[in-house]
């Protein structure tokens, strides 16, 4: 080995020595004999961001291979790709990204500096990204050889500055290219969760110099991610067995450095392809010995632990100086929750932003009833009937007067009307105290998160892509969502099921799946009814709940499927319900069935809807009475019947989605759909269509279309917990009249036609 590398390994080696230590500390626990014979080998093969892995290791960012041995680089990346794993390119390298790009086919990703000129950072991931790399990974800890006799290349920037994970940067790195950005080395759990909520792709821990190994920051780190995207280990890592205690503490995958560059300075190409190739084989040994079939089988059970160094600074530990005010503010919104910069919530302020910015535009992008559906006079007519019903049964003009002037029970006052309607219309009988009435819905998922979600390893699994409102209070409750992916018709329960499995594997409870059975927001997909019985019949067998969210149902045409609470016969099902589609939004009101029966320590048993009611009381105190009282006197008007009391609105949206779709035939049809790669589903029901498109469908893209074209719709992206929906935006056909839809989508035709044609360019 030069003598230039080999004393910056050696230097690294000590900087590496509690990464290393850290695994010293864990051994693997069999599972009895191994793996039972006749199962057949374990799978090392892992996904990362859509890419499969022959293992869950990439080669770690080395500059100077070349010193290692003749042409030490693309022998690297070769043998990077013998071994089926990605590359991670250092920004000193000393050849161009396109040539090793060319080298091998493998993945290639980018490390790089945060490089205080933007300019510098702008032209090298544009090169990145036009030489094919799939990956960016920030960092700002750059080891570099700053040997006096280095190779001037590899002498590493002398302006790069902090924080990889500051939001700020995560989110211009973002904007300035398409390629996905891992934040490595975030200097705290909370951090890392900062960066996440930012758009990272996926966080790297690494080692604190002088501090705690890899392997000991990566739980916390790991736990605060909270699988909402992939988190890699870079550091210490020397044989298989590594690889499986870092995917047992939270890894998805790990960088491997020393090991290839010893391998390259060994034996050249060969070398290096040996180091992968005993790394692999040791893996696949050590999920033999735990009894793991799969990546997805490694959590920590496999794993014991001897207790490590503690963070160096544990919240709390000493005196905390107040941080000088930022000038020209008086908070930093890094010091805020992580939430209130998470991307989840930032999607409806954008969309305001931008429809308030091009008042012009014509936008379908809100989930909003149409207008000319109400009539003012309905709310006197509402209320009347409410007090009518009241007198009716008796009730005093002072009970009535306190009915609607005065705070009221945080429960509700109006379960017994809701629950006569349910039962008329959608077959649904539960008793009153079971119904918590709601600021909406959206307090309703709420409250229910609240309750369901005890702990860190609990996880809530949600059909994807999904309705922003339960993944936006998740957010706000630091809870673990798992996306299952939709298919054509909806989730598949044997997904359902395989992601039950895999978060138990990785040591969660998945405790609910949330799903819209009737033309979802926003893919409008329908569930059919034996796919309804046999998500019930899953939920029961693997003791979750399921969080039933249907306010489309009733304004769409054609009698639906039944509810799933209709079915549910085990108390299974905690229905959301809301009145904002099918009686007024204004109103703000909507309810949850939670008739789950829940057992104190005493033995004594009392309803879910109780506990929801105690979390209520310190969340919106009661549900707005004079709300309340004007959806109970439409429910009376229409004797329960609210899908008799809809009809004339399900008929509506029935049109304005035909339209909808008609007009879009019109202006591409299906010839120059199928030459521009551009398709769209045909729901029968529900405000939500989605057209796939061949650009991204990004925010920049979004303000394009508003700017330029007017029109504005919603990226489905935002509707990804995990990611995806890059190629596709949603439209929603509900608030618009006929001439805004036919004008708007000869627009949206304009748009779709000018980006994928400069796509295709
Ligand atoms: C010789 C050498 C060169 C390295 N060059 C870089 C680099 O250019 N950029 C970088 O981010 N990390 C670099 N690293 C750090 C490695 O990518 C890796 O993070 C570190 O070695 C820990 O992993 P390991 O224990 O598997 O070696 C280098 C490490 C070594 C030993």
């Amino acid at each position: 080995m030069n003598p230039v590398l080999r004393g910056f390994v050696a230097e690294r080696e000590r900087r590496n020595a509690a990464d290393i230590a850290g695994f010293g500390r864990t051994g693997l626990r069999p599972r009895g004999a191994g793996r039972p014979a006749g199962i057949g080998p374990p799978d090392p093969a892992t996904k990362i961001l859509g890419r499969t892995w022959a293992a869950p290791l990439a080669v770690a960012p080395l500059a100077g291979p070349d010193l290692a041995c003749p042409n030490g680089e693309p022998a690297m990346v070769r043998a990077a790709a013998a071994a089926g794993v990605p590359v991670v390119v250092s920004a000193y390298t000393g050849r161009t990204f396109a040539e090793l790009a060319a080298t091998a086919d493998t993945t290639c990703w980018l490390r790089l500096p945060p490089y205080k000129d933007r300019a510098v950072t702008r032209r090298l991931v544009e090169r990145a990204e036009r030489a094919g790399f799939e990956a960016l990974m920030v960092a700002a800890d750059v080891p570099c050889l700053t040997v006096a006799a280095a190779p001037a290349h590899l002498a590493g920037p002398s302006d790069a500055h902090g924080d990889p994970a500051d939001p700020v940067e995560v989110e211009w790195l973002r904007s300035a290219c398409s390629l996905p950005v891992f934040v490595a080395g975030p200097l705290s759990a909370a951090d890392a969760s900062r960066a996440v909520d930012a758009g990272a792709a996926g966080i790297v821990v690494t080692g604190r110099p002088g501090g705690r190994g890899a392997i000991d920051v990566l739980p916390e780190v790991a736990a605060a991610v909270a699988g909402r995207c992939p988190v890699l280990l870079d550091g210490g890592v020397r044989g298989g067995a590594d690889v499986l205690i870092a995917l047992a503490a939270g890894a998805d995958a790990v960088c491997l450095g020393r090991p290839v560059l010893d391998g390259l300075a060994a034996d050249g190409e060969s070398g290096a392809a040996r180091v992968l190739d005993v790394v692999v084989t040791e893996l696949k040994e050590a999920m033999t010995f735990t009894g793991a079939g799969s990546v997805a089988d490694i959590g920590p059970g496999l794993v014991r632990t001897q207790p490590g160094p503690v963070a160096s600074d544990p919240p709390g530990s000493g005196p905390v100086e107040p941080a000088p005010r930022p000038a020209g503010a008086d908070l930093r919104k890094r010091e805020l929750h992580g939430s209130v910069s998470s991307p989840v919530l930032d999607t409806m302020t954008f969309l305001n932003e931008i429809t308030l910015r091009y008042p012009d535009a014509i936008s379908f992008a809100p989930g909003r009833p149409y207008d000319d559906l109400f009539q003012n006079e309905q709310i006197f007519g509402y209320l009347r009937r409410y007090l009518d019903h009241l007198a009716a049964q008796g009730r005093s003009p002072h009970a009535l007067r306190t009915n609607l002037f005065q705070y009221g029970p945080t429960a509700g006052q109006i379960q017994d009307v809701i629950a006569d309607s349910l039962r008329i219309d959608e077959d649904i009988d539960v008793p009153p105290e079971s119904i918590v009435v709601t600021v909406g819905a959206q307090e309703a998922m709420l409250l229910v998160l609240r309750a369901l979600i005890a702990g860190p390893d609990d996880v809530l699994l949600v059909s994807s892509p999904c309705y922003v409102g339960i993944t936006g209070a998740a957010r706000l409750l630091d809870i673990a969502v798992t996306g299952v992916e939709e298919r054509a018709g909806g989730v598949s329960c044997a997904d359902l099921e395989a992601a039950i499995l895999a978060e138990r594997a990785r040591g969660r409870r998945p405790r609910a799946f949330y799903v819209v059975p009737d033309h979802s927001n926003p893919s409008g997909t329908t569930m059919d009814l034996r796919s309804r019985r046999e998500l019930l019949a899953v939920a029961a067998r693997h003791d979750i709940l399921v969080l039933e969210d249907n306010p489309y149902r009733l304004v769409s045409p054609g009698p639906p499927p039944p509810t799933l609470k209709s079915l549910d016969r085990e108390r299974r099902v905690v229905h959301l319900g809301s009145y904002s589609k099918t009686v007024f939004p204004g109103a703000r009101v909507g309810f949850v069935i939670a008739d789950q029966r829940v057992e104190d320590e005493t033995g004594r048993t009392g309803l879910l809807a109780d506990e929801l009611a105690k979390i209520k009381s310190m969340v919106t105190v009661n549900t707005s009475s004079l709300s309340q009282a004007a959806v109970a006197g439409a429910l009376l008007s229409a004797g329960g019947r609210l899908s008799e009391f809809n009809a004339p609105a399900a008929a509506h949206y029935a049109g304005t989605m035909r339209a909808t779709l008609e007009h879009l035939d019109r202006r591409l049809p299906a010839g120059r759909r199928a030459a521009l790669g551009v398709r769209w589903n045909k729901p029968a029901g529900g405000f939500f269509l989605t057209v796939e498109v061949p650009f991204r469908t990004g925010n920049a893209a979004l303000n394009r279309s508003a700017q330029e074209f007017g029109v504005i719709w919603t990226p489905m992206t935002y509707f990804h917990p995990e990611g995806g929906g890059h190629h596709a935006l949603r439209l929603s056909t509900s608030y618009l009249t006929s001439a805004e839809i036919e004008e708007g989508t000869a627009r949206l035709a304009h748009f779709i036609e000018a980006q994928s044609n400069e796509a295709q360019a």
